[in-house]
């Protein structure tokens, strides 16, 4: 558990960070979000001490941070960030063996570590691991300073933009590799972004920020239904509220399942158990169907979802 309790930084005059109070419980994303320079940035590099707070309490699992040894409270703090910082001179294998060679791990423990990450993140450990991060696409950058970050098997993981400067289709897959990883390993990640499409995906919830302070702490659902101000409503787009809300959902939540799963019929367009209920919409107004099937995972036929039911139960 991560608590910050009054934390203020100053640069000169500018108070960057004024006074948060905001507790990430074990295994929570908690997403910053908020427009350029409200103080994301700050919070999150004082949780690991790259920057002394000026005042207030920054507290890991009940303990002072600032009583730890900065170097072991940064190896128990995975740290990605935009730009990735990767040795340009080291292969993709020893930059994701850094922290497993600061902990002294023996080079057989640190080799498959890298594999397993490798994997993970969706490279090639035979062909990508002797690559110097020059020969990397940005995507394949970013993925392993992501890797680098869980390579020590850090408790918290600390995250900068790490999804950036990518391009959306990039992005959504490295979001959908992120999800699946938190569901595997299960770190308290503080993750900074100034989208909400972002924010609303990966947290269990979010604080919002403005000008250096937190003006909503809650869940995605409830910063949806209930924003506390005319800025996080502005923020999270009226507009297309409903929509985002049929994001937060399955299909798989609210779908008609058959007792028995089917063998679908050949070429029947239909939508995964696992997408969301705005997938569902979108496909229903693009087919103009107002009932589709759905399929699991191994490709059976396991049910339908309605228009019906979506416009009425969905959001
Ligand atoms: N080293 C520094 N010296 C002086 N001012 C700073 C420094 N770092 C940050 N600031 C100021 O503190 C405020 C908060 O900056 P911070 O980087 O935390 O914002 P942010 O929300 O992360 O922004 P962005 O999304 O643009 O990265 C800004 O006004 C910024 O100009």
């Amino acid at each position: 558990m991560i608590e910050l309790k009054g934390v203020t930084r100053r640069f000169g005059d500018v108070v960057a960070v004024d006074n948060i109070d905001l507790t990430i419980e074990t295994g929570e994303v908690c997403v910053l979000v908020g427009s350029s320079g409200c103080g994301k940035s700050t919070t999150l590099r004082m949780i690991n001490r790259l920057l002394p707070r000026t005042s207030g309490e920054i507290l890991v699992d009940g303990e002072d941070i600032n009583k730890a040894d900065p170097e072991a409270l940064r190896l128990n703090m995975g740290y990605a960030i935009q730009s990735t910082g990767l040795f340009p001179h080291w292969t993709v294998a020893r930059n994701i063996g850094v922290v497993p060679d600061l902990l002294k791990w023996p080079s057989r423990k640190r080799d498959e570590r890298v594999n397993e990450l490798l994997t993970l993140l969706g490279l090639d450990p035979a062909t990508d691991a002797h690559k110097y991060p020059h020969q990397l696409s940005g995507g394949q950058a970013q993925r392993v300073g992501v890797a680098r970050a869980l390579a020590g098997d850090p408790n918290i993981l600390l995250m900068d933009e790490p999804f950036g400067a990518l391009d959306a289709i990039t992005r959504e897959n490295l979001q959908q590799e992120m999800l699946r990883i938190q569901r595997q390993l299960n770190k308290t990640t503080v993750f900074v972004t100034h989208d909400i499409d972002e924010a609303l995906k990966l947290a269990t919830r979010i604080a919002v920020m403005d000008q250096g302070r937190i003006i909503q702490h809650d869940t995605p659902e409830a910063i949806l239904r209930r924003p506390a101000s005319a800025f996080v409503e502005n923020l999270i787009g009226k507009g297309d509220r409903g929509l985002k809300l049929l994001a937060l959902r399955t299909v798989g939540d609210l779908m008609e399942r058959y007792p028995q799963p089917r063998r679908p019929e050949p070429y029947s367009n239909g939508v995964n158990e696992a997408d969301s209920l705005r997938v569902a919409l979108s496909v229903m107004v693009w087919q103009n169907s107002a009932e589709l099937p759905v399929f699991s995972e191994a490709g059976e036929e396991i049910g339908t979802v309605k228009r019906e039911q979506l416009l009425q139960g969905g959001a």
